[in-house]
């Protein structure tokens, strides 16, 4: 599942991540220690509520409302931290009592402490993953995993036998935008029409930055006639799409598709070059326009 956050909040978790699992270890180190020379636990580890309390329990909790919520690694995260504290409590009661934790209470503790930092490192993994995958000027996916994900939703085209479209799209005369009006013309050109395009595609459709000015769209769960519908809704509203540029100006834009269904039964580059020859035919025929490959 990808993670539904925009590039900087992805920056800054990462870091909040890392102070998070320095917090945790020293936590578990000052844990770790009370148990093993039998001392006086700090007396919030024996509260009710020591999960909320803690560094970690902080963090947790002020992030309820954060997209990041709907994110299975992040929910599994309150499970094993409330049971570890749990475990905590229940080996340090020992101790106050004058006795030697069980093994298996000393052992279950150890266990939930390391499988927390696990988690946490693999969240923060995740969240370093998907920066990679993100092209900072559009906010779409990168070619990076691309082919690998384009081969599961053909994978998934079979399971649920429907088909699957893939659509290359390119700015039109982006050349001349840039050596006219500079880069950062070129660069506001690329930024608004790929969050307008974004903004029409459903969630499960995705969009990577295939080169420079050119974009790979795939729309899993849709026949060609329905794909042609979706990507004309695009055409149409670039080809309307006022782009501000640096300079205050106003910019009128327009871009070519080259679309294809995607065959279930055959390499999913096939597909993208298929896709690709529809792009030059559209360029060729005139620009601003969709073509479709049609098998010879
Ligand atoms: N500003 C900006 N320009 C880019 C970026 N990536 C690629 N380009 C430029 O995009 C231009 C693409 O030009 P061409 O491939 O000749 O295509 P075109 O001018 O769009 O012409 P047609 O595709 O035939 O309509 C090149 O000048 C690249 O340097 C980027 O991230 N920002």
């Amino acid at each position: 599942m990808p993670l539904p956050l925009e590039r900087e909040a992805i920056q800054n978790l990462t870091e909040e991540l890392e102070v998070i699992i320095a917090a945790h270890l020293a936590w578990f180190k000052q844990l770790n220690r009370s148990l093993v020379c039998a001392c006086d636990p700090p007396p919030g580890d024996m509260a009710p509520d020591a999960h909320l309390r803690s560094p970690f329990g902080q963090w947790y909790y002020t992030h309820e409302t954060h997209p990041l919520v709907e994110y299975p690694a992040f929910q599994e995260l309150a499970e094993v931290q409330q049971a570890m504290h749990n475990a905590a409590r229940l080996a340090l009661l020992d101790i106050i009592q004058g006795a030697r934790p069980f093994p298996e209470t000393y052992d279950n503790f150890i266990d939930l402490s390391l499988r927390l930092n696990t988690k946490l490192r693999k969240l923060q993994l995740d969240i370093i993953g998907e920066l990679l995958t993100t092209d900072p000027l559009t906010g779409c996916a990168t070619r990076r995993g691309m082919l690998g994900k384009l081969r599961e939703e053909q994978e998934r085209a079979i399971r649920i036998q429907r088909p699957c479209c893939i659509c290359l799209m390119d700015f039109d005369r982006f050349k001349r935008i840039n050596d006219e009006l500079g880069h950062p013309a070129g660069d506001a050109v690329l930024r608004q029409g790929m969050k307008f395009t974004l903004g029409l595609l459903r969630k499960y459709d995705s969009i990577y930055r295939y080169g420079g000015e050119e974009f790979l769209i795939c729309l899993p769960g849709t026949p060609l006639k329905d794909a042609v519908v979706v990507i004309e809704r695009i055409r149409n509203g670039l080809a309307h799409l006022p782009v501000e540029l640096p300079s205050g100006e106003t910019l009128r834009i327009s871009a070519s598709f080259g679309l294809a269904e995607m065959h279930t039964r055959r390499p999913v580059e096939e597909a993208i070059a298929n896709a690709d020859m529809a792009l030059i035919r559209a360029k060729e025929n005139g620009r601003n326009r969709i073509e479709i490959w049609q098998p010879e």
